[in-house]
């Protein structure tokens, strides 16, 4: 089995009285999607916290391709290849594809965006830049404006983006929430094509996507993992099925 990219040992986090991560131990493995369910409350959103540096654990620790991260905060993590979400919001919609991911690449680097325009003219982000394109499937669409794609190319552009942040894991916090039907259909298609690039931890709502997507599930109840497995084990788990799924599993 590969090294996991990242590994949670024994993480706990109260607020006041409540146990919002309570012992949590799981790993994310190369090339895979592991999400993270459970009812409201569970606490899947102070776990993500705390792998980005958001939040600090009160125990436990968290280790990033063999390195511990504890004492690193959000922006740090993020350099070290963590990706918080894959900022579809940063697409700019008046500039063309190409100037869209060259500001993605500019990202990467580390580099401010107060530079903009000097970054809109260097070569040295041009061949990155249109490399993400053609990976993409966006080749010959380099001129156009964002605004002007199609659906199914402002993906497109948005997996040319998150790769040229040269991610090496990616922690995404409920990304279908607000899309339609069609929107979420897209970026579970997004998804599958991305975790090849770096696996992913996705905390979801959307069972029909983590079914479709997962290769592994792990259950939080009450800030606590009751269960880790595949797609089968999980549906199959009487405690889960008691205490999450209910019914429609
Ligand atoms: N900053 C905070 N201060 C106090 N309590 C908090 C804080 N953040 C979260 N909580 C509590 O911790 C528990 C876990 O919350 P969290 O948002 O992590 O759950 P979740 O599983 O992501 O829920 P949802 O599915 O509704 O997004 C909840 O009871 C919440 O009210």
């Amino acid at each position: 089995m590969p090294e996991p990219i990242l590994t949670l040992s024994h993480l706990s986090k109260s607020f006041g009285a409540l146990k919002a991560t309570d012992d949590v131990s799981l790993d994310l493995r190369p090339g895979e999607i592991h999400a993270l369910i459970g009812p409201n409350g569970a606490g899947k959103s102070t776990l993500i916290k705390q792998i980005a540096g958001e939040i600090r654990p009160d125990s436990g620790s968290v280790t990033f391709e063999g390195q511990a991260i504890d004492d690193l905060g959000p922006a740090d993590r993020a350099r070290l290849g963590l990706a918080r979400s894959f900022q579809v919001s940063s697409v700019v919609p008046g500039f063309t594809v190409l100037q869209n991911v060259m500001l993605a690449v500019q990202g990467a680097s580390g580099a401010s965006f107060r530079f903009i325009r000097p970054a809109l003219s260097d070569r040295n982000l041009t061949a990155p830049a249109l490399f993400h394109i053609q990976h993409s499937g966006l080749d010959g669409r380099e001129t156009v404006k964002a605004a002007d794609l199609a659906h199914g190319e402002r993906r497109r552009l948005e997996i040319a983006m998150a790769l040229a942040m040269r991610p090496r894991a990616f922690l995404l916090d409920e990304p279908m929430a607000g899309m339609g039907a069609e929107g979420a259909h897209d970026l579970t298609a997004i998804l599958a094509e991305l975790k090849s690039e770096a696996p992913i931890l996705l905390v979801e709502h959307d069972m029909d996507a983590v079914f479709a997507l997962a290769d592994r599930i792990s259950v939080l109840v009450y800030g606590k993992v009751i269960a880790t497995g595949t797609v089968d084990e999980i549906r199959k788990n009487p405690e889960v099925r008691r205490s999450y799924l209910g019914e429609e599993a």
